[in-house]
């Protein structure tokens, strides 16, 4: 938890109620349905929890908006940033219902009033309007596009125009040539200067 807190000193009692009671629920739940790397657990904090919360370092949203989450497996991006917006609106999607039943068990837990789940592939949910597709480790960029692109609302309502967030590590130069997009990326280990964040990156996609 301390390091999330080197990088953001102003959360409210809640929200820093809400972060503290993630390590014990995701230990206990990873226990039953596999949703995060067993050797994670540990590092939950700045594995999953920092890296999720460097979209919001990157671009931050409005109260009020809609975002989804493609792919969001136990909860990732998705929680974080619910808990760190609660103002936002999230529906965090995936095919895989066994991890929905923990994303909804964090979430019920410490009371995220602000997130829905939706078991479903994300290429057949019904049309909507969100302003922001968030997505870690799911697909190549050309395919999240492809299935966020219809459901994004096209305007700039925050720093950044409405679009995809997503979070890739690695040598992305093939999968962006292969994407015909020209997206934006911000090294991760810039935003929080951590070891694990080497080679990560916030891409953004603008509609
Ligand atoms: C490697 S996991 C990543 C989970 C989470 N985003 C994270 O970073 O911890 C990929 C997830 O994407 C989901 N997924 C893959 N293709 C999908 C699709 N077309 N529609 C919905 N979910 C999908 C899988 O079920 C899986 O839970």
């Amino acid at each position: 938890m301390e390091v999330i807190l080197k990088y953001f000193d102003d959360f409210s009692a809640t929200q820093l109620d809400q972060f503290g009671q993630l390590q014990a629920l995701y230990s206990e739940w990873n226990e039953k349905i596999n949703v995060i790397s067993r050797k994670d657990t540990d590092a939950l904090y700045t594995n999953h929890v920092l890296h999720s919360l460097s979209i919001a370092a990157v671009c931050p949203f409005n109260d009020g908006m809609r975002v989804f989450d493609i792919g969001t497996g136990g909860g990732f991006p998705g929680i974080p940033l619910a808990i760190f917006y609660p103002e936002v609106e999230f529906l965090l999607v995936d095919s895989i219902g066994k991890k929905l039943k923990v994303v909804q068990a964090v979430a019920d837990a410490i009371g995220l009033k602000n997130v829905k789940v939706l078991h479903a592939r994300v290429e057949n949910i019904p049309q909507q309007e969100f302003d922001f597709a968030v997505s870690r480790a799911v697909a190549p960029l050309k395919e999240l596009w492809q299935w966020g692109r219809p459901f994004i609302k096209k305007r700039k309502s925050t720093t950044l125009a409405n679009g995809l967030i997503c979070l890739k590590g690695g040598d992305l130069a093939q999968e962006i040539s292969e994407s015909g997009l020209r997206p934006s990326l911000w090294p991760v280990d810039d935003i929080f200067p951590e070891p694990h964040f080497k080679d990560k990156y916030v891409v953004w996609v603008g509609k």
